[in-house]
């Protein structure tokens, strides 16, 4: 067996597999470290379990938004046997298998950069692998939840995005901390399936606060339509659990306690650099690895180590690590060719003009590029556009009482559109049609050409580009 490989990569997620796959392509060898399961945090704890919990909780909204229609109780035994489905019962060999595909080479254990270009490898028995690069070290180690320092609050073993994304019961009385997407997404998703008492519990004035402020407000009423008590302004000051696995207590910053059968924490994530040797390379040991557009990390010399994914804290999402994983994956083949490496595809222009992201919620939210108050501070001649989305006919045709609404932000100079917002039932998939549309700079009166058809929810376009005087 090889211990000398053109290029390591360490993490198999989303984008450690692509990264490997990439570089094979380009006609390099790869292998993939991976000290737990083939395929990260998205398969089994985070993207695939939150949206198989999700979807029959939407779908039961969107019938019962239907004259006629009706849904009987929720089977949640089936939900939670489809969603152990979704994430292969937590086995890997399907991931593993993919890998070897490639092909690469899988090796499982730990991780840990050892000085220029050397991996040092411990497997789960303990023995030790050193390996070495000819041409680079990947990073794609991912992320990690965050826990706040708050008094109580390890001792009592709180939930975090790992445990509610695989949770074989629904707790009855559930509190929620944090009011970003994990905390939107698994409070919809927990309280649709049974957690008939949800509290949230949100530091700041709203919901999802890095989106239009209208996303968050509509989002906000939807659930508490829906009987969960989103409370804003609300810090944490203790937590008591006295039984292992027994009721817990959150005592707050105003208000009596809330006493819960679970207390869910989704209040962000940290790079997972910890422990990761990057000292032993000259950077700092702790926080996201700083890259530039081509994914390779700065002040490392002779540019050897790169970082794709969440580890780079770039965009937190898993096609944007591998989108960032392609480009890395081709720019280190290119510069191995000794090749051009400064090509329009070689570059990921994309992060920084503002990831599309679809959180999927009811209604849901989606939103791509800038928004409003990031337009005029990164300086641009801004006009905004917005429309109420229910007057729409694609959209009243889905059923009574939509609510939902769209934003689009123009540079006034260019006549370009710089970002979009939708919110509401069944805008997911139009989400793309507005990433092309900023992406590709497209020009309005190009785009007004672009005729939707009637009667879908896309004629939204339409309408704003009406708003907008074409
Ligand atoms: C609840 C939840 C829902 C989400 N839903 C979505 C969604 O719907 N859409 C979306 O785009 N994004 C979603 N995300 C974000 C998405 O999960 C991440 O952006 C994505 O997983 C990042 O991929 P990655 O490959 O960078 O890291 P990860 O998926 O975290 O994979 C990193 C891998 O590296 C391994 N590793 C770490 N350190 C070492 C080491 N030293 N040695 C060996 N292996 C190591 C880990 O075990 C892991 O397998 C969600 C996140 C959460 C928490
Ligand atoms: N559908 C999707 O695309 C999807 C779904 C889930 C997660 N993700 C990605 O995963 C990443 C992590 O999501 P997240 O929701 O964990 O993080 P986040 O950064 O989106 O939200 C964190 C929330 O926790 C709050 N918070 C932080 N510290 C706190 C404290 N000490 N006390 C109380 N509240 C506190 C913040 O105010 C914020 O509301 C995001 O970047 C997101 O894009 C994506």
């Amino acid at each position: 067996m090889s211990d000398e490989f053109d290029v390591i990569v360490i993490g198999a997620g989303p984008a450690g597999e692509n990264v490997a796959a990439r570089a094979v392509r380009g006609g390099l060898s790869a292998a993939v470290v991976e000290e737990d399961l083939a395929g990260g945090e998205c398969s089994y704890w985070a993207c695939v379990p939150s949206k198989a919990l999700l979807r029959p909780v939407e779908l039961a909204a969107d019938v019962r938004r239907v004259p006629g229609m009706s849904t009987g109780p929720l089977d949640v035994a089936a939900v939670l046997a489809r969603r152990d489905e979704a994430v292969s019962h937590l086995d890997d060999a399907g991931q593993v298998k993919w890998i070897k595909s490639v092909p690469a080479e899988f090796v499982r254990g730990r991780g840990r950069l050892s000085g220029p270009l050397r991996v040092e490898v411990t497997a789960p028995g303990g023995a030790v692998r050193l390996l070495t690069a000819r041409h680079a070290v990947v990073l794609a180690t991912g992320s990690r939840a965050a826990l706040p320092p708050i008094p109580g609050l390890r001792e009592a073993a709180p939930w975090t995005s790992h445990e509610v994304t695989v949770a074989q019961e629904i707790p009855k009385r559930l509190v929620v901390v944090g009011g970003g997407v994990v905390a939107c997404e698994m409070t919809q998703a927990m309280h649709g399936l049974g957690a008939e008492e949800t509290t949230m519990l949100v530091r700041g004035r709203s919901l999802l606060d890095r989106m239009e402020p209208f996303a968050g407000k509509l989002l906000r009423d939807s659930l508490a339509d829906g009987g969960v008590d989103v409370r804003f302004g609300v810090e944490v000051t203790k937590v008591e659990r006295s039984v292992p696995g027994g009721p817990v207590t959150v005592h707050l910053s105003e208000g009596p306690p809330i006493t819960a059968d679970e207390l869910l924490m989704a209040t962000g994530r940290r790079p997972a650099t910890g422990d990761l040797g990057l000292g032993t390379v000259g950077l700092p040991e702790k926080g996201p690895v700083e890259v530039d557009d081509s994914m390779r990390a700065t002040g490392v010399p002779e540019g050897w180590l790169y970082a794709v994914g969440d580890v780079n804290g770039r965009n937190l999402l898993t096609h944007m690590g591998k989108y960032q994983a392609r480009v890395c994956g081709d720019v280190i083949a290119a510069r191995v060719r000794g090749d051009r490496d400064d090509l329009p595809g070689l570059r990921a222009v994309a992060d920084s003009l503002g990831a599309p992201q679809v959180v999927f919620t009811d209604p849901q939210v989606c939103a791509v590029g800038r928004t409003e108050a990031a337009a005029r501070s990164a300086g641009f001649d801004v006009r905004v556009v917005e429309y109420d989305l229910a007057s729409v006919t694609g959209a009243y045709l889905l059923g009574e009482d939509y609510r939902g609404r769209a934003k689009a932000v123009v540079d006034e100079r260019r006549r370009v559109l710089l970002g979009v917002t939708f919110v509401g039932a069944g805008v997911a998939e139009l989400l793309h049609s507005a990433t092309i549309a900023v992406t590709g700079e497209v020009p309005l009166d190009r785009l007004w050409h672009a005729v939707p058809s009637f009667p879908t929810v896309s004629e939204i376009w339409l309408r704003l580009l009406e708003e907008y005087g074409l």
